[in-house]
């Protein structure tokens, strides 16, 4: 198992951005080929992990006001990256406990924070936050489950691309 402590340092040579694993990643956050995803990038702001997004009137659910369902998107995607980021490991988000304290406004920069609290082998427990207006938003407590390359081929149906290998455990 990788020995990264939990901690401050990106983990080496780890691209912060979905570019980082290759035209097979489709994923509608973080791909930056998606059509109409989100496109995020990521940076290491301390022992956080951090996104900024900007909602647009299309990312709306209430008028005004930024779908929860897509914070949740945003807010998932940062906890995962700070797994890639400060582990080098890749996590299956297990469970999320969430409170919406305030909304997040369309275009408005809103930002993801996400900070790892606890790891064991098989579960990393990380604490996000969405922060709009220096305010927090959306606060959660979410368990990403470590999968090793078996697993994680039987959960994606096929065998992984080479350089995904090393993100499972
Ligand atoms: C390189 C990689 C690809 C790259 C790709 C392209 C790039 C992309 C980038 C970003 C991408 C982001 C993406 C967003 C993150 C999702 O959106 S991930 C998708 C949403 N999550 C899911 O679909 C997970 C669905 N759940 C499952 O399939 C199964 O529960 C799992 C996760 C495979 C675990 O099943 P399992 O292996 O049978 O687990 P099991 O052996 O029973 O338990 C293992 C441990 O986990 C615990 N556990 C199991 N399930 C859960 C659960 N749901 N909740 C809490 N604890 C659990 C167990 O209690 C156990 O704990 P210990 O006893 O070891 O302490």
């Amino acid at each position: 198992m990788h020995q990264h402590p939990i901690g401050t340092t990106p983990h080496p040579g780890t691209r912060l951005d979905g570019s980082l694993f290759g035209p097979q990643n489709r994923c509608f956050a973080c791909s930056p080929d998606h059509p109409t995803g989100l496109r995020l990038k990521f940076h290491v702001e301390g022992d956080e992990v951090v996104t900024n997004f900007t909602p647009a009137r299309s990312h709306e659910g209430a008028p005004g006001v930024m779908h929860g369902g897509l914070v949740t998107t945003v807010a998932d995607e940062v906890g995962v990256w700070a797994l890639i980021a400060l582990l080098g490991k890749f996590g299956f988000t297990g469970t999320m406990n969430t409170r919406f304290p305030r909304p997040v406004r369309v275009e408005r920069e809103v930002q993801g924070r996400a900070k790892i609290t606890s790891k064991s082998t098989r579960i990393v427990h990380a604490q996000i936050r969405m922060v709009q207006d220096g305010a927090d938003c959306f606060t959660s407590t979410m368990s990403f489950i470590l999968l090793n390359q078996k697993g994680a081929e039987t959960m994606l149906g096929g065998p992984l691309p080479e350089g995904w290998k090393k993100y499972f455990r």
